[in-house]
């Protein structure tokens, strides 16, 4: 276990970015937990969540030129985390390019659907919040596509491991299956069981651990 994945825990449960209790998800499965990233809504809790951002991807040694988020969320996140790796790691990632997309096509000024850095050509990782079926992420995935880059990884903060309806492997296994590419995460839904163990309410613990077993592939 990394120190920045249980600082990321200990700040998401302070925050109550992360809760328990029974939750609707986009897919409609009803879910004992749930990760809110916009309860990193200070200063000093996007700092740590950059710092978070940042670890994981140097740790994981992705290459690319160019950080992409999808609007809305990936928006400052890909800000943060491009400005954290510069700091980090200058020599490495002082040059990195970050990018965005706006939801509306912009007709007039320099026009365009991208923010930022040119994806053409490029090696693009992309910075998300949550995959849960995938859905989300494959947008993304269209997106740099339109625009000529080339994907070369995916960094989310929270992979809930959950398999999809036709599937046996994750919805994050799915997604770097299908497009050939790693996808990283700060912590997955065994790491949240296996570092808060001790802070969950007995009962809610008993939720999450059955929540597991049915909706995570059987070799996690
Ligand atoms: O609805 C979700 O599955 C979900 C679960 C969760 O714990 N946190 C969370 O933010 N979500 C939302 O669901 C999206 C990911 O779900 P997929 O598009 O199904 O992978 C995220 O981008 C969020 O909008």
């Amino acid at each position: 276990m990394e120190s920045y994945q249980t600082e990321f825990l200990n700040v998401a449960l302070e925050s109550n970015a992360l809760k328990f209790g029974s939750f609707t998800l986009k897919s409609g499965r009803q879910s004992p937990y749930f990760f809110n990233l916009g309860f990193f809504s200070t200063g000093k809790l996007l700092s740590t969540l950059a710092s978070s951002y940042a670890k994981a991807i140097i740790k994981s040694g992705i290459k690319f030129d160019i950080l992409f988020g999808p609007a809305y969320k990936g928006i400052p996140l890909v800000a943060i985390t491009a400005a954290k790796l510069a700091e980090l790691d200058p020599e490495n990632f002082g040059d990195i390019g970050y990018a965005f997309n706006r939801k509306e096509k912009k007709d007039h000024g320099e026009g365009g659907s991208i923010v930022g850095a040119e994806l053409k050509g490029k090696k693009i990782l992309i910075i998300d919040d949550v995959i849960t079926a995938g859905t989300a992420i494959n947008e993304a995935f269209q997106i740099i596509k339109g625009e000529s880059g080339i994907v070369a990884g995916c960094i989310i903060a929270l992979d809930r491991q959950e398999t999809t309806a036709d599937s046996n492997l994750s919805a994050t296994q799915g997604v770097s299956q299908k497009y050939d590419v790693p996808v990283i995460a700060i912590v997955t839904l065994t790491d949240i069981i296996d570092i808060l163990k001790d802070r969950i309410a007995p009962e809610d613990l008993k939720s999450m651990e059955a929540y597991r077993v049915n909706y995570s592939p059987k070799d996690l």
